[in-house]
């Protein structure tokens, strides 16, 4: 039996990793990294291979060929799966149970005392909004409470490695905010956290690195900031700017666009390398005489990246993409 997994390796490392279905190969090279306690996106369009491959990191699919390592260890081994949570996309429950016996059910299922499962249910039915809620049967659970119920059970046994699989697609605005609340307490607490999702903003709002991937292969990968980073423009309105001034902000970056509005306030849109030369740019305006009405840095939204990237709806892509180096 292999040593018991070491909290200080990676969450995930995948190198090479590649499934085929016949002749078919869905996952084509993937290398991802994930570390410990972050909140990790995979985004890609539809038939990516993302579902395949979080099938292979839990050990549920075999991969074809390429290395995995999960939590130090392999998923096939009991003491790596024990230390995992899974909320599928399509989960079927066991709807003739109350939420209580479907928890305790699984608590058992995960091997947990009695003691624990007793003490454990309640908790995690409050955490996921559900409290007072345990008695009832779930076929009378709404979609969402079931969801929510899915994530119950998801982190029933205390895991450090979550993957939620589109966890918010059944819930209401509030009950994503809620869920949205849960992962950064999970990330708070180290627990590091897989997210499939395909509502980009909420990617950006609560994962700290990203991995695009497209026809099973990673195309970009990186923190957050990072992947969105490159490209910061600040737009600025002001009113008296002097060609001095012009000039000198240009020597910050260029001037990308430059209008005028029929009162005379300017509007311009410079493209800055860094965001700390935002109060550069705000002392050199200030100091030309002008009235400085609006310096405002603006990103790239996850959606535009994931356009350039991604380019079309995934399964109604013809052929392979043309891929820069992917990195583990
Ligand atoms: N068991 C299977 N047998 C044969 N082909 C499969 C199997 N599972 C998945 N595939 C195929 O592998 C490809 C990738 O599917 P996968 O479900 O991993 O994509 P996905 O990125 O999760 O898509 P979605 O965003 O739509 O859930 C698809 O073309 C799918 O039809």
């Amino acid at each position: 039996m292999t040593s018991p997994p070491a909290s200080d390796t990676p969450a995930i490392v995948t190198r090479d990793l590649r499934k085929s279905y016949g002749s078919a190969e869905v996952v084509r090279g993937l290398n991802i990294r994930v570390g410990r306690g972050e909140v990790f996106g995979f985004l890609g369009p539809n038939g990516a291979g993302k579902s395949t491959t979080v099938k292979m990191l839990l050990g549920l699919v075999r991969p074809t060929s390429g290395e995995l390592q999960v939590l130090g260890g392999s998923p096939h081994h009991p003491a790596v799966r024990a230390r995992l949570g899974f909320l599928p996309e399509q989960f079927r429950y066991q709807t003739w149970m109350t939420g209580h016996e479907f928890l305790t059910f699984h608590g058992q299922l995960a091997g947990l005392r009695d003691s624990d499962i007793r003490a454990r249910v309640p908790q995690v039915l409050e955490r996921v909004g559900l409290a007072g809620r345990g008695g009832e049967r779930l076929d009378g659970y709404s979609k969402g409470m079931l969801q929510r119920a899915g994530l119950a059970s998801a982190l029933l046994a205390r895991p450090e490695l979550v993957f939620l699989d589109e966890p918010t697609s059944a819930l209401d605005p509030i009950g994503r905010i809620e869920v949205r609340r849960i992962i950064e307490d999970l990330r708070d607490e180290g627990v590091s956290v897989f997210l499939n999702s395909h509502l980009l903003s909420e990617v950006g709002q609560v994962c700290d690195h990203v991995a695009f991937v497209r026809q099973g292969q990673v195309l970009r990968q990186g923190r957050l900031s990072e992947v969105m980073g490159g490209d910061l423009r600040a737009r600025v309105r002001l009113d008296a700017l002097t060609p001095a001034a012009l000039d000198a902000v240009r020597r910050f970056g260029p001037v990308l666009t430059q209008t005028v509005d029929p009162q005379g306030t300017v509007t311009l849109e410079v493209g800055l390398q860094r965001e700390d030369q935002l109060p550069e740019v705000a002392r050199l305006l200030l100091g030309s005489g002008a009235q400085l009405y609006e310096l405002t840095p603006q990103r790239p939204e996850l959606e535009d990246i994931f356009l350039e990237l991604v380019g079309q709806s995934g399964d109604a892509s013809p052929s392979a993409p043309q891929l820069e180096g992917p990195h583990a």
